[in-house]
């Protein structure tokens, strides 16, 4: 048994959303591999948040039960964050389905969720350990989904301005060039986090020192530690680090080279046309790479994820990238 789905990107590939089933209401939810919570916008959220979003209404679900007295809080690393309640329901994403698994109801969400109407809840996929249910934590969709799985992973094909796809219980070899190139997940903080040994800025040698990445479908950018951004944009000669654009930009007519990053035996590269990642509408273009905020470790997200094929392998605590 296995899933595919489509992976739609909103404007400027911002995010990706996904339909998902629940009780029989199809719902898009944004799937994020850096937090653990599925959690939807519902007849239970404030009217003035509902705004024009599409909600999830456990009334009409004949297979909801609530799990009375359990809460979620959870805040994200972009500052936004949501709370609410908890019951379970029956999940179902591109033709797999997940009996009894826990849908949190949103009774407070941040402005950040307001306001982007397309985006109706989030599908965690990272470790279970970071799930916020209160007081029996709950078990991620891919969790609980593992056992009927004929290969317990997911994988994720973004692609730039055009619809993408995960596929949950398979690895389709049609989606990649190549062999895929696994590497060790260290799964004790929550996240599919991993060890990139160094990176090359254009065609110029790999060096550095090896950092610590994790896998983010969640976060729109490819976030690297300030010396790494710091060396790229000095091959980008009008670049500039701009408060009011919040991150680095660059005139849109400039030449953009590439970033590889070096993981294990594989070479990541991510083109570009990848890191001229939007318009600013004043002939400046905002960057693909930007500071990861020195939190410790690097957030490959979708301007990453974009340019490779990733297995995301629950069985064997790994991930796997090729090119596409
Ligand atoms: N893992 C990521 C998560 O999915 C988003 S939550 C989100 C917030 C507003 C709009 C859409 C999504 C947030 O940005 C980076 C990190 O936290």
């Amino acid at each position: 048994v296995g899933g595919d789905v489509t992976a739609t990107p909103e404007s400027d590939d911002n995010e990706y959303l996904c339909p998902v089933t629940i009780g029989g209401q199809t719902l898009n939810l944004d799937f994020d591999s850096g937090s653990s919570d599925l959690w939807v916008f519902s007849t239970s959220t404030p009217s003035s948040e509902q705004q024009s979003h599409t909600i999830y209404n456990p009334a009409k679900s004949s297979t909801f039960k609530e799990l009375n007295g359990f809460t979620w809080q959870i805040s994200y690393g972009d500052g936004s964050g949501a709370s609410g309640t908890v019951g379970t329901d029956t999940v179902t994403v591109g033709g797999l389905t997940v009996k009894n698994q826990a849908v949190e109801l949103a009774t407070a969400v941040s402005s950040e969720f307001v306001t982007d109407s397309a985006n109706n809840g989030l599908l965690g996929l990272a470790w279970s350990n970071l799930n916020t249910v209160e007081p029996t934590q709950q078990q991620t969709f891919f969790a609980n989904a593992g056992p009927q799985l004929q290969q317990n992973v997911f994988t994720a094909d973004l692609r730039h301005d055009q619809p993408g796809s995960y596929d949950f219980g398979f690895i389709d070899t049609s989606k990649f060039q190549g062999n895929l190139n696994y590497v060790p997940v260290d799964n004790s903080q929550g996240f599919w986090q991993f060890t990139v040994d160094g990176y090359a800025v254009g065609d110029g040698a790999t060096g550095g020192n090896s950092f610590s990445a994790i896998a983010d479908t969640g976060t729109t950018l490819l976030l690297l530690d300030d010396n790494i951004v710091s060396d790229y944009y000095s091959q980008i000669s009008s670049a500039q680090n701009s408060n009011s654009a919040g991150g680095f930009v660059f005139d849109c007519t400039e030449d953009v080279p590439d970033l590889t990053l070096q993981i294990g035996d594989y070479a990541a590269v991510v083109p570009g046309s990848l890191l001229n990642f939007s318009q600013n509408g004043d002939g400046t273009c905002f960057g693909g790479i930007q500071s990861d905020g020195g939190q410790g470790f690097a957030i490959l997200g979708d301007v990453f994820l974009k340019a490779q094929f990733t297995v995301f392998d629950q069985g064997n605590v790994q991930l796997g990238f090729a090119p596409k």
